[in-house]
């Protein structure tokens, strides 16, 4: 994890703007830019999908107590062996109407050489016990506990159906990884290590403000207009990157409206916290025309460029800024939709992990099943990996071994396409000079991998 120091609005101003960003250069920048947000505690079934902002270390042996794997006896040394069996337990006799169950007995707490005593799954196992001999083996006559014909040569083995207590983990071993995206697995297992609430980054606040007087919001556009492709889908992706989207404006292209709606703050202006979100992702604009008003609106509002531009296809003319006094950050997103996604990955994914704490997302590399044309420029291409979450936790788990994996750059790439895109689960890194069949490049994968 990256615990960037908190910056100051002055500081944020003297750091130069990175015009024509590479690919790489754009994460980490982007990722640099932004100090994790303040962490607050939780209790455990409201952390899913949030982000931890501290380890979670074992504060006893895992598992706590020496168990039983099996219905049996706990017995130790060789059989045949006398079995113990539990004294009944002194009980108040006001108490016994209420009763359901069992006698209540005193538990054996250790065993002597030649002695059994009968144990369930999960139960615990006494001192001195060598094994469990599970109950499908084991038959009692008269007191005394032999092997039967049903067992396996040999069995009960030493150690046989005992699980033993720190078998999975150590005091102070570090269970989970700050800047993990809490997920049910995550939750589930801090609940066995005893947990009851979580340290976690609450998600920045993001706010949409799409621009563009041509754009549909349903239905099939006519000739000359387009349907709205981020409106349905940008507050879900924005929530896979860790964002929370609290509100979604449309702007048509005005400069007034924008400049307005990136300077006034969302709700409660008098308010004493800061009721502006931390994010503000814009959608089209982002060009030099008459009608793309975004860097103007930017210049007249004092931000401050952190990323101008970036140095490929399709994503060029997206922007990274600062709103002035520590304000919001702007990410201007161009408006062709392809476009938009690589931008939002290459800029808004390693800031919106920053604001979590995380670490940059990994990328990982891959093979390409077919050779990739030389082109003007460094591209981000749609592309199928024939590769899975282990990759990935490859990164952060040496043990999560695997090979490169390969995968398919997707036709219909253009900037202005989704078909490429739907399929993808990855954005490919091409090379201005092309990439043969085979040869490795760099893939960014979409949060859907
Ligand atoms: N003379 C130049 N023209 C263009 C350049 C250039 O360098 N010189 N760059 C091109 C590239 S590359 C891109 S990308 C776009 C950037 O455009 P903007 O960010 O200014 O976006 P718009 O002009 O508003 O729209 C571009 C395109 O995207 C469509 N669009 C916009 N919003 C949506 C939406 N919500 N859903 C679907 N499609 C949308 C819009 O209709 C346009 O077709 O500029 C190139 N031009
Ligand atoms: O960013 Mo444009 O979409 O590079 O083609």
């Amino acid at each position: 994890m990256t615990e960037a120091t908190p910056t100051t609005g002055a500081e944020e101003q003297d750091r130069p703007t990175v015009k024509h960003a590479t690919w790489d250069q754009a994460r980490a920048v982007a990722h640099a830019a932004a100090s994790p947000l303040p962490e607050q505690w939780l209790p455990l079934a409201e952390t899913i999908g949030e982000t931890l902002a501290q380890p979670v270390t074992a504060q006893a042996p895992l598992p706590h107590y020496s168990s039983s794997a099996m219905d049996g006896w706990a017995v130790a040394g060789h059989g045949p062996w006398n079995i113990v069996v539990p004294e009944p337990a002194e009980e108040d006799p006001r108490l016994t109407w209420a009763r359901t169950g069992n006698e209540p007995v005193i538990r054996v707490t250790s065993l002597a050489d030649g002695q059994a005593t009968a144990i369930v799954t999960g139960g615990l196992v006494p001192e001195g016990a060598t094994a469990v001999l599970r109950s499908e083996w084991g038959t009692e006559n008269d007191g005394l506990l032999s092997v039967n014909d049903d067992a396996a040569p040999g069995a009960p083995g030493p150690g046989d159906h005992i699980r033993p207590a720190g078998e999975e983990a150590a005091v102070g071993d570090v269970l989970l990884d700050p800047g993990s995206r809490l997920n049910p697995a995550h939750i589930a297992f801090a609940a066995v290590t005893g947990q009851d609430m979580l340290p976690v980054r609450r998600r920045p606040r993001v706010t949409l403000l799409l621009t563009g007087d041509e754009v549909d919001e349903s239905g099939l556009p006519e000739p000359g207009r387009v349907r709205d492709a981020f409106g349905p889908q940008l507050p879900q992706f924005v929530h896979l990157l860790g964002g929370q989207v609290d509100a979604v404006h449309r702007l048509g292209d005005d400069l007034e409206v924008l400049t307005e709606r990136l300077t006034v703050p969302e709700i409660g202006a008098e308010s004493v916290l800061d009721s502006r979100a931390q994010l503000i992702i814009t959608t089209g604009g982002t060009g030099g025309s008459s009608v793309d008003h975004l860097r103007t609106a930017l210049a007249d509002a004092g931000a401050h460029l952190i990323v101008d531009e970036l140095d490929l296809r399709p994503g060029h003319p997206a922007l990274l800024a600062r709103m002035p006094d520590d304000g919001p950050f702007v990410l201007g997103l161009p408006g062709n939709p392809l476009a938009a996604m690589t931008a939002l990955m290459l800029l808004g994914a390693p800031l919106l992990a920053a604001f979590g704490g995380a670490d940059l997302p990994p990328t990982v590399e891959v093979s390409l099943t077919r050779p990739v044309d030389a082109f003007k420029s460094v591209r981000l291409l749609p592309g199928l990996a024939a590769t899975s979450t282990v990759a990935l936790a490859h990164e952060a788990h040496p043990w999560a071994r695997t090979t490169t994996p390969s995968a398919a750059p997707l036709a219909y790439a253009g900037a202005n396409m989704m078909r490429g895109f739907s399929q993808a689960n990855v954005l490919l890194v091409i090379p201005q000079e092309g990439a043969p069949e085979g040869g490795t490049v760099v893939a960014v994968p979409l949060p859907w991998l």
